[in-house]
């Protein structure tokens, strides 16, 4: 950490601007002898010519921020720079100032991991920066700034403390018994269970980042010609699948999205399924369309209105209330006085009129992007996060064996270290050169 670092912080491309970071002793130096910034006042936006230290000559009319140490992201003497958002420009910059000794390019994920080794930040918060910055859906973006907050960070803080108490109070109940006789574990053992249960409730909040940054998908199944892609149509507002009166023109099936103001939808119009297929084609787009209810977040069976009562529908929506599809009854324009005394989760509507789509629309975001409470639930999606949890739960695992077994208090304590052990890697406590080269290294350069 002796050297300065710099890097770009915006993509490389041609931008209105571009941000340049730098960090480490250096930055003063960079100040003086290129922008001719004596005294800069820290945290304050202001406007310089910058030059090459050593030829003086131009390289960008620009703002620039002084971050004074510790008071700065990564905790060091820090330097922010807005030139103009030419590569080239930019290029020149970093040049130059590494012509300055002492100063080099950043490795990725360099500032953040400054940032955690000056104490700016736990592990599970530097390694949700990154999350910040990729989440692919606002769901991911919200969870993301969640870790960062420290909600995580604190629940292990929480359980690492419950651990050291009980620890605390073994020791007491040793001490006191002496060699007399065994102590007393019978109020230990519910001490165990507890903390294990909240170790497992945050295993259950384990959920790769990948689910949690992709839309959520809804499929829309039924049988032949019920108007599933007449519906995926009218949402779209454009003509993205064929539609006709011949069963089965749908085969492959389609994913479209659909932007509704909480978030995007991925909508996947299936192959209808029929009762039994004609041919070997009908029964492997019949397999796909299962294939695709299977691994939608939302199913949705469409049912034609004019054939309700025949056994095929009544089948499929049998089918569909044991799956827990939300029914849509289509073409609702062909039966104006169809009785509405069903369920709420069926629903009634026109492609061709295009009647009960926006309540439709309204109850998918609903559904989907559910809003108000902003809970303080929180996903983990760092498998490094989990398998430490896991870690730790083993560790209490053996530890309850021990009490049931063999209740010798220097085995129940050796095995507490090793879950305090696991809990402290979590956050960052304990770490290795090894790790945190693995964490950093996926960052962007100039994060
Ligand atoms: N210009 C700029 N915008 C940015 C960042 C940045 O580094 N620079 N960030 C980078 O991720 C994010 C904001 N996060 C930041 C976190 C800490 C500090 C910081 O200077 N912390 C000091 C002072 C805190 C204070 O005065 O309130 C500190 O922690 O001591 C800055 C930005 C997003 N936007
Ligand atoms: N009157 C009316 N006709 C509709 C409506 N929706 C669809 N149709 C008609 O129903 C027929 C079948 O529509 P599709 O959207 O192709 O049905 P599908 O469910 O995709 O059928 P497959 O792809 O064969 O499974 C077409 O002739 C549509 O014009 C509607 O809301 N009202
Ligand atoms: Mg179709």
């Amino acid at each position: 950490m002796e050297q300065t670092i710099v890097a770009p912080a915006t993509p490389n491309g041609t931008s209105a601007l571009a941000v340049i970071r730098v960090s480490g002793n250096e930055s003063r130096t960079i100040l003086q002898k290129m922008l001719g910034v004596k005294n800069a006042i820290p945290r304050t936006a202001n406007l310089a010519e910058m030059r090459h230290p050593e030829s003086g000559k131009l390289l960008d009319s620009l703002v620039y921020i002084f971050y004074q140490s510790p008071h700065s992201y990564t905790g060091e003497d820090s330097l922010e720079l807005f030139p103009h958002g030419n590569p080239l420009i930019v290029r020149n910059i970093l040049q130059a100032m590494c012509s300055i000794q002492n100063v080099r390019i950043a490795y990725p994920g360099e500032y953040t991991k400054r940032a955690f080794l000056n104490g700016k930040m736990d592990l599970v918060q530097a390694e949700s920066v990154a999350e910040v910055i990729h989440s692919q859906t606002l769901a991911g973006v919200e969870n993301a700034h969640k870790l960062l907050s420290g909600k995580f960070s604190s629940d292990i803080h929480a359980l690492a403390h419950q651990l050291k108490n009980l620890y605390a109070s073994i020791e007491l109940d040793v001490d006191f018994v002496e060699e007399e006789a065994d102590p007393d574990v019978s109020g230990w053992k519910e001490r165990f269970d507890e903390i294990q249960n909240r170790i497992q409730n945050l295993i259950a909040h384990f959920k790769n980042s990948g689910t949690l940054n992709r839309n959520p998908r809804v499929v829309f199944y039924g049988a032949p010609n019920a108007g599933k892609s007449s519906l995926l149509n009218a949402l779209l507002k454009e003509n993205r699948v064929l539609v006709s009166n011949i069963p089965g023109t749908t085969r492959d099936f389609i994913e479209a999205t659909l932007h509704l103001s909480s978030g995007d939808v991925t909508l996947i119009d299936t192959a209808g399924i029929a009762d039994i297929p004609q041919n070997e084609l009908d029964k492997r787009s019949m397999e796909q369309s299962e294939s695709a209810i299977e691994s939608a977040d939302l199913s949705i069976c469409l049912v034609d209105i004019t054939s309700v009562q025949t056994e095929e529908s009544q089948k499929l929506l049998a089918k569909a209330r044991a799956k827990k599809s939300w029914i849509i009854y289509s073409k609702k324009d062909l039966k104006e006085n169809f009785s509405e005394t069903n369920s709420a989760d069926e629903i009634f509507l026109s492609a061709k009129t295009g009647e009960g789509l926006e309540n439709f629309c309204k109850k998918l975001e609903a559904t989907l992007f559910p809003q108000g409470e902003s809970s303080d639930e929180y996903w983990i999606t760092s498998e490094r996060e989990c398998a430490a949890l896991k870690e730790a739960s083993a560790g209490i695992d053996r530890i309850q064996i021990l009490l049931r077994e063999n209740p010798a208090a220097e085995l129940i304590a050796f095995e507490m270290r090793q879950v305090t052990n696991a809990l402290a890697s979590i956050i960052g406590e304990i770490s290795s050169e090894d790790v945190l080269q693995t964490i950093f290294s996926g960052f962007c350069i100039g994060k």
